[in-house]
C-alpha cells in the first residue's frame, strides 16, 4: 500500500507521527508537506496529494492543516477524491464505510497526535461496505 500525505506548518509535528506510524506498518509513505514549522499555504500540499489519489498513483491520501478545512477544501476539486474531514475514530469509520473517502484530513489543532493515530489506523482497516452506499457516491458529481 501507497499513502501520500501532506501538510502546512499547523501539521508538521502531526505529520512526522504520521509518517512514523506507516513506515513501522511497512506502508509506503510519500511526502508532500511541508517539513518546517514556518508558515505556508495549505493548496501547496494538498495539491499535489490530491492529484497523487485523483490519478491513483498511490492508494490513499492523509492531508493535516489547523482545522482540516482548508486541505479537504482543495482536495474535493479533483473528480476522484472524497476527502473527509475527521476528529474522532468514529466519524473516521463512517467516511471509509459510507462515504468511500480516500483521504483522511485531520485537524491539528483541535487533535492530539495519539488521538491521531488511531484514526489513521481505523482508516486503513475500515472497508466500504457498498450497497446503498454506492448509489449515494454515484450521485456526487462535479457541478462547473
Ligand atoms: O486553512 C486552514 C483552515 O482552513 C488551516 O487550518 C491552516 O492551517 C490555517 O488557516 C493556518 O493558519 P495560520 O494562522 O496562518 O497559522
Amino acid at each position: 500500500m501507497k499513502i501520500a500525505i501532506g501538510n502546512d506548518h499547523a501539521g508538521t509535528d502531526y505529520k512526522f507521527a504520521v509518517a512514523a506510524f506507516l513506515k513501522e506498518r511497512n506502508i509506503e509513505v510519500e511526502n508532500f508537506g511541508t517539513d518546517e514549522a514556518s508558515s505556508v499555504d495549505y493548496p501547496d500540499f494538498a495539491n499535489p496529494v490530491a492529484k497523487a489519489v485523483d490519478t491513483k498513483a498511490v492508494d490513499f491520501g492523509i492531508l493535516i492543516c489547523g482545522s482540516g478545512n482548508g486541505v479537504a477544501m482543495t482536495a474535493n476539486k479533483y473528480a476522484n477524491v472524497r476527502a473527509g474531514l475527521c476528529w474522532t475514530k468514529e466519524i473516521v469509520a463512517l467516511i471509509r464505510a459510507h462515504n468511500n473517502a480516500n483521504i483522511l484530513c485531520i485537524p491539528a489543532r483541535f487533535t492530539a497526535i495519539p488521538q491521531v493515530l488511531e484514526m489513521v489506523d481505523t482508516f486503513l482497516n475500515t472497508e466500504f461496505e457498498g450497497g446503498r452506499h454506492q448509489n449515494r457516491i454515484d450521485k456526487i458529481a462535479l457541478h462547473c
